[in-house]
């Protein structure tokens, strides 16, 4: 067997894969002539940053299983996978507490300001009033999106005492969790205009494309912030950035961008925005988690075992 994985992955999932067959690993393969290593791959596992389109499966005869090391999926054709008949395996859930932990930290910066604080400090200051900020208690957190994620953050939510509104037009694999967590399901009107901080976490695709665009940030309270960690191409760039210049909303943190890396970004000139390089999922323990599960998943289907993480 030939598994070539085109992109990071932790020890504990080489190893496995290992066991099984030849692997060809380097993480920055993605970025090379990968068609010409997947002429006679049995696997390809890949992350976000590979772009596995039609061309590159219709390219790869032998191939068996795609494996995706994390859950956004816009970066593979899955119609030409499904045409092929490779089944395409992800990590269902496995980084889900680390960017419900990340929306937290975001919130927490914005609500406390910390690293600023330290840096007037040491700077010299002592304005003890200006830093007098808010509370997360009591206030509202819109959900788009209450699928893995959402319902971990709204757990989390929920024992800040924040009020949680979510939208979610195909909420019924969810509804329990929602349910558990104190997450009032409205519409998108609803959940924009009463937000104190907008979470987004939706998969990227047609219906989600510019989701958050001039008209929906102009439904938002201008004492909000909008947290992104879906994909940047679920917000409208340049539509945000006249919405932060101009006061509409308060702040927003962005860890994920329509073009990554970004080349220069008006963004980047703005004090109230937070910027990460996709980390939000990027945990050791989300990490150990994601490779030992696709790679096991992986495994099964090559040895024709029935996998629970198959995308449908
Ligand atoms: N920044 C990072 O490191 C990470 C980013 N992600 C992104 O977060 C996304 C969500 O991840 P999970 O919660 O695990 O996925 P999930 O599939 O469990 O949840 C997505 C939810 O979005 C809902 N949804 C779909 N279309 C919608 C629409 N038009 N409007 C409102 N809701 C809609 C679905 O019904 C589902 O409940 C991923 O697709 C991925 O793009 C995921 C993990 C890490
Ligand atoms: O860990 C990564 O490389 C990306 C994580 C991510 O965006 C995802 O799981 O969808």
């Amino acid at each position: 067997m030939k598994i070539v994985v085109s992109e990071l992955i932790w020890e504990e999932g080489l190893q496995i894969l290992s066991e099984l067959g030849n692997v060809v690993y380097d993480a920055s393969l993605w970025k090379q002539d990968l068609a010409r290593e997947l002429a006679d791959a049995d696997a390809l596992v890949v992350r976000n940053q590979t772009r596995v389109t039609r061309e590159m499966i219709q390219a790869a005869p032998r191939l068996k299983v795609i494996g995706r090391l994390g859950v956004g999926l816009d970066n593979i054709d899955l119609a030409a996978a499904r045409e092929a008949g490779i089944p395409v395996v992800y990590a269902r859930n496995a980084n889900a507490i680390s960017v419900a932990e990340y929306v937290f930290a975001a919130m927490l910066t914005f609500a406390r300001r910390l690293e600023e604080a330290t840096a007037h400090v040491k700077g010299g200051g002592w304005n003890r009033r200006f830093y007098t900020r808010m509370e997360l208690y009591g206030k509202t957190l819109g959900l788009i999106g209450t699928g893995e994620i959402g319902t971990r953050l709204a757990h989390r939510a929920q024992a800040f005492g924040m009020k949680i509104l979510g939208y979610d037009p195909f909420i019924p694999p969810y509804e329990v969790a929602c349910t558990e967590f104190g997450v009032q399901l409205a519409d998108l009107k609803t959940v924009l205009s009463q937000a104190d901080f907008v979470s987004l976490h939706v998969p990227l695709n047609n219906a989600t494309r510019n989701l958050i665009n001039r008209e929906t940030l102009s439904l938002m309270k201008p004492s909000a912030y909008l947290i992104n960690t879906a994909r940047g191409g679920v917000v409208n760039e340049e539509d945000l950035y006249n919405a932060l210049r101009e006061g509409k909303i308060s702040g927003a943190a962005l860890d994920v961008l329509a073009q990554e890396p970004p080349q220069d970004s008006p963004l980047f000139k703005l004090n109230n925005v937070i910027l990460t390089p996709h980390i939000a999922g990027l945990t050791e323990e989300a990490q150990v988690k994601t490779s030992l599960l696709v790679a096991q998943e992986v495994v099964k289907i090559l040895r024709g075992e029935p996998s629970s993480c198959v995308v449908r």
